[in-house]
């Protein structure tokens, strides 16, 4: 059996953080382990509230899962202080996880800070270098490169400037875009464009989230990352094009849409 870890916020209607990212792993046969770092009160119409997990508690966590049952692959998404940042930080440095996929998570979809503005440069400072992969969105890739991103051409040269932030790989992903969905990965030397047709629908919550633990959730199966990034393409544009119209709000991403147990279930 495969590991993989998620440190992350958990989102209390399921679509996005640490809930998104168990199911994926579930769904890629995937043991999945979280160390939470912030509890969200939300749902599809937005965030009603964050409470953050102490740094020590954060770092607990973290030691609880690699001292017993050490993950093959670690994801990252909300961490939102500079503390937390810094907890997590030491964990990585303390416990040398090799595959490490960096969803820098900033604002929801519904427009709440999950990362405080003034932990930015913690942010860039301590976990991009300590990344095997960063996967920023479009406004995300902007605010850690200093540009605006309106196509294809910027999205290459902030993956170049992320870079110039030490990190390993990135890839800067395209789902705010007009067209085709493209998402550009970048490892130093060349560029891949992977690609999907746009799937036209309102329920796109947790995208993000889904997109960065399928990738996890790959490195952890043993693929190479670029394998690893095609596949999680893959899964997020299946997770996307099934997303479920739940809620009163942005409904979320489906993971059951593969899986041969629930399909046969959905059958009987
Ligand atoms: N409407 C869509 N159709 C197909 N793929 C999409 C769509 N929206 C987002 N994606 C894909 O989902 C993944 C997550 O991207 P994105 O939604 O930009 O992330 P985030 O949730 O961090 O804003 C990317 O692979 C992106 O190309
Ligand atoms: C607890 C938590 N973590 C991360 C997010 C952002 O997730 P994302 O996949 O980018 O989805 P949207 O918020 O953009 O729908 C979150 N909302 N909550």
């Amino acid at each position: 059996m495969k590991l993989a870890l998620t440190i992350a916020g958990s989102d209390s209607g399921g679509g996005a953080g640490i809930q998104a990212d168990l199911k994926t792993y579930s769904a890629h046969g995937v043991y999945g382990m979280s160390v939470i770092t912030s509890i969200t009160a939300q749902n599809t119409t937005g965030v009603l509230g964050i409470e953050d997990i102490s740094p020590e508690m954060v770092f607990l966590q973290m030691k609880a899962v690699f001292e017993d049952l050490y993950p093959d692959a670690v994801k990252i998404g909300m961490v939102s202080s500079e503390g937390i940042i810094k907890a997590v930080a030491e964990g990585l440095k303390t416990y040398k996880p090799d595959k490490v996929v960096l969803d820098p998570v900033m604002i929801s979809k519904s427009g709440s800070h999950l990362l405080k503005p003034e932990a930015m440069e913690a942010l860039k400072r301590e976990l991009i270098p300590l990344s095997l992969v960063v996967t920023p969105n479009l406004m995300e890739a902007g605010a850690l490169s200093g540009m605006e991103i309106e196509n294809k051409e910027d999205m290459k040269e902030a993956a170049r400037r992320i870079l110039d932030l030490g990190a390993r790989t990135v890839v800067v992903k395209g789902g705010h875009l007009t067209g085709d969905a493209l998402d550009v990965f970048y490892d130093g030397k060349e560029f891949y464009e992977i690609t999907s047709e746009r799937i036209d629908t309102e329920n796109t919550h947790g995208t993000g989230c889904t997109f960065s633990s399928a990738i996890a959730a790959n490195l952890a199966l043993g693929y190479d990352l670029l394998e690893s990034i095609k596949r999680a393409k893959h899964y997020i544009t299946g997770a996307i094009k099934n997303s479920l119209d739940i809620g009163h709000g942005v409904g979320p991403t489906n993971h059951f849409w593969n899986l041969r147990i629930g399909g046969d279930a959905r059958e009987r």
